[in-house]
């Protein structure tokens, strides 16, 4: 099975893909959300951060949840918090997506995606076929503006703390343009679909998977006298 990286710039459409390869059947490992999960209360993760942030950082009066403003301003000029922070969430992220990497190299058939904003920035494309969303700038403006309702100071801003979409496109085994509407972005992801559907790369991969597994396997048993 093989995993590819989904990314691009701010509001570029990124999120608008990760829906249509789904709604084509394809599963996604959305990083955010594994984010998300895992700080959910009751779970190991959320009582680490309880008891190290203090209950301030945590919204009684709705159910507990994790006031995630609240924390990403302490984080904001405090690295050592941030570290605290990272230290705690951060082995709990890999582990969820582990499961779910490894639950979906058993049950899929060809490829997964794994939609994360940082692709690039954490340098995950060195290591995965990567897709970069882009649109114009304008366009990439205007949709922000709309969706967040900020001003185009603050949209600015946001697309400017992010590394250059240039860059991005250049790294990316697949550049996604997303400056046309969405049918005509359906029909790109669905020609995407088809370029990776005829790539042989993950019955390679599974097959040079199994033939390790086996081969593990076997000087295992080996070792324990069984064969
Ligand atoms: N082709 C399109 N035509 C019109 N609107 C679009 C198109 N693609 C995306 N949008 C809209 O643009 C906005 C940004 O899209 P989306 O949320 O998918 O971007 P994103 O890259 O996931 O954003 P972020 O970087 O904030 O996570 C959304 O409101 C979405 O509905």
């Amino acid at each position: 099975m093989l995993i590819i990286g989904l990314s691009g710039g701010v509001a570029t459409g990124k999120s608008t893909v990760s829906g249509l390869f789904k709604e084509h059947g394809i599963p996604v490992i959305d990083a955010d959300l594994v984010a998300r999960q895992v700080v959910q209360p009751g779970l190991p993760a959320y009582n680490k951060l309880r008891q190290e942030f203090g209950g301030e950082y945590f919204d009684d009066e709705n159910g507990g949840v994790l006031r995630r403003d609240r924390l990403g301003k302490l984080i904001f000029n405090n690295p050592a918090a941030r570290k605290k922070l990272n230290s705690i969430t951060h082995p709990a992220i890999r582990w969820e997506m582990l499961k779910l990497f490894i639950y979906h190299f058993f049950t899929s058939s060809s490829y997964i995606v794994f939609d994360t904003p940082l692709l690039f920035e954490v340098g995950y494309d060195k290591w995965m076929p990567s897709i970069a969303v882009w649109c114009d700038r304008d366009k990439e403006l205007s949709r922000m503006m709309k969706r967040d309702n900020l001003s185009e100071e603050d949209a600015l801003s946001r697309i400017s703390a992010q590394m250059d979409i240039e860059e991005k496109k250049k790294r990316a085994t697949y550049v996604l343009d997303n400056n046309g509407n969405l049918e005509q972005l359906n029909d790109k992801v669905m020609e995407l679909m088809a370029q990776l559907d005829s790539s042989r790369m993950p019955q390679v991969i599974r097959m040079v998977f199994t033939f390790f597994v086996g081969l593990f396997g076997y000087f295992f048993l080996r070792k324990v006298r069984l064969l």
